[in-house]
C-alpha cells in the first residue's frame, strides 16, 4: 500500500439499541443492506475497505459485501463493545502511518462520494479534514484522517477514559470544512443516519 492510495473505514461494532433487536449494518433498505450501500457509496473514491465490527458480525457482513469492487479486510477488536473511537483506533493501526482514511459508519447510506473526494482532496498535508453539517455540528464520523495522528489522537482519548469521538478529534489540528463549500461539491445529506426503524423507512423511500 503507498500513501497515495485511499483508504475506506467502516466503523460497524455497535449494539443498534435504538433500532430494535437487530444489527441495522444489515439491514435492508430499499432492497439492499445499509452497510453495503455505504460501501457503494464511497467505491469510487477509495481503493480499499476495512470494515471494523464484532467478530459475530463478520459472516453476515461479508457475505453482503460479496462481489463489492474494491479489496475488503476485517479488523475486530480484542474487546468489543469499546466504542467507535476503539474502532477508528484498531482499523487505522492496520495501515500506514502516512495514508489517508476517509472513516465512517454503517448508518450513513446517503454518502456522496463526491463529498468524499472532496475532504481527500482537501487533506493533503493535513491530519485531518472534519466537515460541519448544515446544523453546524462536526461530523467526524464522516471525515478524513492520516493514520498516525488519528490513532495517537484516539489512544489518547481512550487512556483519559472518552469514548466519544468528538473528544477525540478535540486535540487535532483540522481542517473543517463548511456545508457552503460542500454544497458546491456534492449533497450534504452525506451525513444522514439511521438510528431507529422509523428512520429506515424514511430513507427507503427516497430509493423508491
Ligand atoms: N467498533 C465499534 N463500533 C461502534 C461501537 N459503538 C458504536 N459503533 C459504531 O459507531 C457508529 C455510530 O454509532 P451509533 O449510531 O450510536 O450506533 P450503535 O451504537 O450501533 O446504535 P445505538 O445502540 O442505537 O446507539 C455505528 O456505525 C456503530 O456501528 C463500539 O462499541 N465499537
Amino acid at each position: 500500500m503507498t500513501q497515495d492510495e485511499r483508504t475506506g473505514l467502516i466503523v460497524a461494532g455497535g449494539r443498534s439499541r435504538r433500532f430494535g433487536d437487530r444489527d441495522k449494518a444489515v439491514a435492508n433498505l430499499a432492497g439492499v443492506p445499509m452497510i453495503r450501500r455505504v460501501a457503494d457509496g464511497i467505491a469510487p473514491v477509495i481503493d480499499r475497505l476495512i470494515v471494523n465490527c464484532r467478530t459475530e458480525q463478520v459472516s453476515a457482513i461479508r457475505s453482503v459485501l460479496a462481489g463489492y469492487d474494491r479489496p475488503v479486510r476485517f479488523v475486530c477488536e480484542r474487546t468489543p463493545d469499546t466504542g467507535p473511537v476503539a474502532g477508528i483506533k484498531a482499523g487505522l493501526r492496520t495501515i500506514e502511518d502516512d495514508a489517508y482514511t476517509f472513516v465512517t459508519a454503517c448508518d450513513m447510506p446517503l454518502v456522496d462520494s463526491d463529498v468524499v473526494a472532496h475532504l481527500f482532496n482537501r487533506g493533503q498535508g493535513h491530519c485531518a479534514v472534519i466537515p460541519k453539517a448544515e446544523d453546524g455540528r462536526l461530523q467526524p464520523l464522516h471525515a478524513v484522517y492520516r493514520s498516525s495522528e488519528m490513532v495517537a489522537a484516539c489512544e489518547a482519548a481512550l487512556a483519559d477514559g472518552q469514548r466519544s469521538i468528538r473528544a477525540a478529534v478535540a486535540a487535532l489540528n483540522a481542517v473543517i470544512v463548511p456545508p457552503a463549500e460542500l454544497r458546491t461539491h456534492g449533497s450534504t445529506t452525506t451525513f444522514e443516519n439511521v438510528n431507529t426503524p422509523t428512520a429506515l423507512q424514511a430513507v427507503s423511500e427516497r430509493f423508491e
